[in-house]
């Protein structure tokens, strides 16, 4: 490629190198701003502006305000009718961003407007099925996310339902999740919940070393182990775990503005895509929370592409790889190869 070929890849890359999975998607994190308005007209008494859940272009925040924003976001989203009009409408954004396949993550939760658990999840799972009936080119899956903040008791329910649901949904919720403000609780209180959840037959996404100093836990995680690892952002601080990782080959879930504005890196050449790239370990890019990130999965592939300087051919083949990595049956692998591998000609001949 020349300069200017190159420039105008970069310039094209969200048109034409389309990423076709969404691997790590919190749903109440991946709120757009259009849908928040909607969402804010039914509660003008909040009286909760743009930045308290959203943090804009070039600004950051700690990790632990980013936790504050879910807290408010929560106050927002807490009717049926919330859960079901932001389930539909980050599904329909995540297709028009290019996502074929897409496993949303969120956790069921109880709330005072009449939301339980077991309703939360069939909220979701009802989203997803007026999606499917729209016809939109989306497979979508969802994942039960355990909060750390609600402990081993709450886990324990979570993973119940998950397994409740596993049975009774035809493979729409596959796994369990994770995650919640990492500097709550220990990873220890969650080792028997998720065991249980994996000899079910469930996948695990778990959370792992998204902040410093947590390897005792992230040993303890690893040796559930894990299905497939979110952030793994401090992993590198230990060459013992480093070796695990890699030896399990364990793939990761890579959300790099989430880690830039959340400042768990410093800046984008000093984020972990470079060390897991150049082992040629397996790993995938995500959103985590496209809402409060303002960000975009195609975005994502671009700010890779211009950080670590990948050609069209390192850009497809990460896109495709991601594949390998759903938690889907190995049919639903196939299929999507297949469907994608007919469109490489086509946007590789307009990316060069
Ligand atoms: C920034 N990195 C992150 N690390 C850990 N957990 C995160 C997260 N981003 C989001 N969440 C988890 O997802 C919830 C919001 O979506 P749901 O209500 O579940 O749909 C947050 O409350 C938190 O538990």
């Amino acid at each position: 490629m020349t300069e200017g070929e190159a420039l105008q890849f970069y310039r094209d890359l969200p048109k034409v190198v389309r990423p076709i999975t969404e691997l790590h998607a919190h749903l109440n994190g991946s709120i757009s701003t259009s849908t928040m308005k909607k969402l804010m007209a039914h509660k003008p008494h909040l009286d909760i502006q743009n930045g308290m859940t959203m943090i804009e272009k070039g600004q950051k925040r700690t990790l632990e305000e980013c936790f504050q924003m879910f807290k408010i976001i929560h106050q927002i989203t807490d009717t049926a009718e919330d859960i079901l009009l932001v389930t539909k409408d980050v599904i329909k954004e995540f297709a028009a961003d290019g996502v074929k396949y897409l496993e949303l993550r969120s956790t069921p939760r109880d709330t005072s407007m009449g939301l339980t658990k077991r309703s939360y999840v069939e909220t979701v799972l009802e989203g997803i099925k007026q999606c499917k009936e729209e016809d939109l080119d989306i497979d979508v899956r969802y994942l039960l996310s355990v909060d750390r903040r609600g402990g081993p008791t709450v886990a324990k329910e979570t993973v119940k339902l998950a397994e409740e649901f596993y049975c009774s949904t035809n493979e729409l919720v596959l796994g369990v999740d994770l995650s919640g403000d990492p500097s709550v609780g220990h990873g220890k209180d969650f080792v028997d919940s998720l065991s249980e959840a994996r000899r079910s037959g469930l996948k695990l996404a778990l959370h792992l070393s998204e902040i410093p100093n947590q390897e005792e836990e992230t040993e303890l995680l690893l040796a559930v182990p894990p299905d497939r690892i979110g952030h793994g952002t401090f992993l590198t601080a230990s060459t013992n775990i480093v070796e695990r990782v890699k030896q399990q080959n364990i793939p990761l879930e890579l959300c790099i503005t989430s880690n830039i504005k959340g400042q768990t890196v410093s800046a984008y050449d000093e984020h972990h895509f470079g060390f897991w790239y150049n082992l040629g370990h397996p790993f995938l890019l995500c959103t985590d929370d496209k809402g409060v990130f303002a960000t975009d999965l195609s975005v994502e592939y671009e700010i890779a592409a211009k950080t670590f300087n990948l050609n069209p051919d390192c850009i497809w083949d990460l896109s495709i790889k991601g594949i390998d990595y759903i938690f889907a049956s190995e049919g639903i692998k196939k299929n999507l190869k297949e469907k994608w591998m007919q469109l490489k000609p086509k946007l590789l001949r307009r990316a060069l």
